[in-house]
């Protein structure tokens, strides 16, 4: 259809037609089962899930984990083959719940598993979630469960779907609704004589069965087959939540909620609260044909006034750009001044002034766009709120644009915004908020509208598409699992077929029939501030490389490069050489390092510091443009990051191929090392104290001692800081320099460091690195001939370890130095001289 038959189609807009079968009122789950989903206390209960799946690999075990994953709580996976992972801790039981992909396969369990699970199961009160799969090729249809009372029945096809309206499961769900239709897949029911079941759900044969010829009558046509049951766990002591078919059907995603919550004695869910916030994008943008009218306008009072009805504070957002302005054909421009007349009703939200993309234009251009919408508003007395404001298509804030963020705060104060970019598009379940510059960054959702629809004969797949992705589909999900979500709709989705408006109101009253979740709606400041009181651990960003995922690409500015970044980095840990090293390194001419900090000098001190809020802009602006660029290696050496608990991860989001380089010694030489470099730059702990009276300090040491102790010892905790960077890199991409070698032999570390980093020409450093005597170390030999070595800070003398320390510190580093020399295996690298060495003595200081 070419753009002018669509906009001279005669506007017929679709009419919410979702009622409900009962009364929303009567269910009220409070009231029903009042304090069963109290946690108790006794029970000490991790706050995750035990997913135990049929394979590694499993699609619907990873879809089981995705949905769970979406409520944000945390899964442990497990294949049924492989050994059962640890169930508790010294602390506390790590399982809320234990959920069995193929609930048969916990029946057929070996017995040394089935009887850990089991006992887990009674000792902490913990439930099992089970979804039956019929056994592959079996020939029975019928299964009777010995000792279960139960029995099972494969492979029906079934339509229609009703509630147990009487089960104290129902949290989330509202049980007194009908679903009629055709239920997706084949079913397995339950058939069960105990007390100790209790049927959640019911279901039909499909009468497309009957027309297949089943030779059944009709008198099992009625609601007969139970697809989901409740066992109270009067047999085993274990309750269980039994479906009979997996997740595609969209009920069994909410009953699914609930029977986490209840299982997991309320540890396993989220709060009935729903935020909801609507922005209408590109208001006055628009084509003249896609725009509104005057009725169009009156329509979104009009709706505006119902939903607020059920959802308490509801008030449509309206994002301007003040330069398209009656820009639209007589009706549509009658519409702009209508909307101006009902001014008062919404809340307005600054958009550019003609829909100028931040990242694309010079910043004053920017500027002079975000004045020009204020003064417009002005003009018109629109009150805008100005602290929220969205950025045409997301330029600008994620990747983030810092003027973007800068002018929106000089301009308009913005202390929130929202976009659907961060960290990436899809999967929509991980998108996440953030802080940066002082300003929220909200996740946004998508409600299944598109800009350029306008008519419901458009929607790709009809109607029935859009109210699929209502009832039960996209949008109910989205709604279902995000405590707060955001969504965007445009201008061109309030005229003509008015799909936005037919969208809003079918969704709050599907929501409304189905469940007891709460629609409310906040101003986006509280909003944003809510948002951040529920997920305080989003508030720290985790910046990814825009030049490696298109999306993002297209918004990051033409003139930023995307080789900018670097390609090997020096982690340290401290005093083990590093500069040395980072000086040898920069020797190279096809290496280049970062350009010094005014503050830390040579270390960028980025990943581990306040500096990573800076954000990704401050961090480039240290490294210099390749002179080659295919050949140039670019790097960084910050000896903090060894160390630090956040490093490797935020390294690995942006950098994820980076090559990563540690530099061991003994970790007693180093605590010395670590302890005169703090007495040379005038700690005052450290000049008042000795060395033993600082590794030493415990109990009712000063605090200030106490610290410094744990400043100089705990970077020498080896292996365990090198597991934590196995989790995010595989040890290929990690080289070890062992300190020692460096210093008395950094011709051969260099050859061999080179070969790592695949870095041409290969320099022979025997030409470039001399003995200095007088230093006592290697130094650079100059174009003269002479030599230049490190500072007076590097290499001084100081006296050496005494006694006790040293005896004290090899038991200390003992079991640490254990484990490193496992752990040097992996790195296909030699133990050290000290390793062997230390090892020794401490096993001689145990005997
Ligand atoms: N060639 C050369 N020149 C000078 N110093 C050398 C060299 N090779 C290794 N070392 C050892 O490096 C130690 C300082 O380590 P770092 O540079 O990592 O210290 S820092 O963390 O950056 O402060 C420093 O430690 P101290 O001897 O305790 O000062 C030196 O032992």
């Amino acid at each position: 259809m070419s753009p002018s038959s669509i906009v001279t189609q005669k506007a017929n807009p679709p009419v919410p037609h979702i009622r409900c079968l009962t009364d929303p009122a009567l269910h009220n789950p409070e009231v029903q089962a009042p304090g069963r989903h109290k946690a108790d206390e006794r029970l000490q209960l991790s706050h995750r899930a035990l997913l135990i799946s049929e394979s590694p690999n499993s699609s619907f075990g990873r879809k089981i984990k995705n949905f769970v994953n979406s409520l944000r709580i945390q899964v442990k996976v497990a294949s049924k083959s492989k050994a059962l992972p640890v169930l508790t801790n010294k602390k506390s039981a790590r399982f809320a719940v234990v959920i069995f992909e193929n609930y048969l396969s916990y029946l057929k369990l070996d017995n040394w598993n089935r009887q850990l699970i089991d006992k887990y199961c009674r000792d902490y009160h913990v439930g099992i979630v089970g979804f039956i799969k019929p056994p592959k090729g079996g020939k029975d249809d019928v299964i009777y469960l010995d000792g279960y009372h139960l029995t099972l029945q494969y492979k029906l096809t079934l339509e229609d779907y009703k509630l147990n309206f009487d089960s104290y499961l129902w949290r989330v769900v509202k049980p007194g609704e009908l679903w009629e239709g055709f239920l997706p897949g084949k079913w397995t029911v339950f058939h069960s004589n105990h007390s100790t079941y209790q049927n959640l759900a019911f279901s039909k044969l499909s009468s497309r069965f009957f027309e297949f010829g089943s030779g059944e009558t009709n008198n099992l046509k009625g609601f007969k087959f139970v697809t989901s049951i409740m066992d109270k766990g009067e047999i085993d002591g274990i309750p269980k939540i039994l479906f009979g078919s997996d997740l595609s059907f969209w009920l069994h995603t909410v009953m699914m909620m609930d029977a986490l919550s209840y299982l997991s004695f309320g540890k396993l869910e989220l709060k009935l609260e729903r935020y909801i916030q609507i922005d209408v994008d590109d208001i006055f943008v628009g084509k003249e044909g896609i725009r509104m009218k005057v009725e169009d306008v009156e329509a979104l009072v009009e709706t505006q006034d119902r939903v607020q009805k059920d959802v308490p504070g509801f008030q449509f957002n309206l994002g301007y750009s003040g330069g398209f302005y009656l820009s639209g054909n007589n009706e549509e421009d009658k519409g702009d001044r209508k909307l101006l007349e009902y001014r008062k009703k919404f809340r307005w939200f600054s958009h550019m002034w003609r829909h100028e993309q931040p990242h694309k234009f010079p910043t004053d251009f920017i500027e002079s766009s975000m004045l020009m919408n204020k003064d417009f508003a002005k003009e018109n007395d629109i009150t805008v709120y100005g602290e929220y404001s969205v950025a045409p298509h997301h330029s600008g804030v994620y990747p983030v644009h810092e003027p973007l963020y800068r002018l929106w705060k000089e301009i308009w104060g913005v202390k929130v915004t929202s976009t659907e970019e961060y960290p990436k598009l899809m999967p929509a379940w991980q998108r996440r908020g953030f802080v940066h510059s002082g300003i929220m960054v909200l996740p946004r959702q998508t409600c299944g509208l598109f800009t350029t629809t306008i008519f419901s004969s458009d929607y790709p797949g009809g109607l029935e598409a859009l109210d699929a992705a209502i009832q039960g589909g996209d949008t109910f999900q989205t709604i279902l699992t995000t405590p707060i979500s955001i969504f965007m709709t445009h201008l061109s989705n309030y005229g003509n077929d008015r799909l936005a408006l037919y969208m809003l109101e079918s969704i709050v009253s599907f929501i409304k029939c189905w469940t007891n979740l709460k629609l409310l709606s906040l101003p986006p400041v509280e909003l944003g501030f809510k948002y951040f009181e529920m997920f305080p651990q989003d508030k720290e960003p985790l910046w990814t490389n825009p030049c490696e995922y298109y999306r993002h690409k297209d918004l990051w500015p033409v003139n930023k490069t995307c080789d900018g970044l670097p390609d090997f980095i020096v982690v340290g840990p401290q005093k083990t050489g590093t500069t040395a090293l980072y000086s040898f390194l920069s020797q190279h001419p096809s290496i280049l390092s970062n350009k010094p900090s005014p503050q830390t000098y040579e270390e960028i001190q980025f990943f581990n510091s306040h500096n990573y809020f800076r954000g990704l802009d401050w961090y480039l602006d240290f490294f210099p443009q390749r002179e080659k660029p295919n050949r140039t290696l670019l790097f960084e050496k910050s000896a903090n990051y060894f160390d630090s608990e956040v490093v490797p991860k935020r390294i690995a989001t942006l950098l994820p191929r980076v090559k990563i380089i540690v530099l061991l010694m003994n970790p007693a030489k180093r605590a010395l090392s670590w302890f005169h470099h703090m007495r040379y730059h005038n700690d005052p702990t450290a000049l008042n104290s000795t060395f033993r009276e600082v590794v030493t300090a415990s109990g009712d040491a000063p605090s200030k001692l106490k610290n410094l102790r744990n400043r100089c010892l705990q970077p020498g905790l080896y292996s365990q800081h090198l597991v934590r960077w196995l989790d995010y890199f595989p040890s290929k991409q990690i080289h070890i320099v062992h300190s020692d070698e460096l210093k008395n032999d950094p011709v051969q570390v260099m050859d061999s460091l080179q070969k790592f980093l695949n870095v041409q020409p290969h320099r022979n450093y025997a030409q470039h690195l001399r003995y200095d005597p007088k230093k006592g170390f290697y130094c650079s030999v100059m174009s003269d001939g002479q030599t230049k070595c490190l500072g007076q800070s590097k290499g001084h003398k100081y006296p050496a370890m005494d006694a006790e320390s040293e005896r004290y510190l090899r038991l200390y580093y003992r079991k640490h130095n254990i484990n490193l020399s496992k752990l040097l295996a992996s790195f296909d690298s030699e133990l050290p001289e000290w390793l062997k060495y230390e090892l020794k003595q401490a096993d001689l200081l145990k005997s």
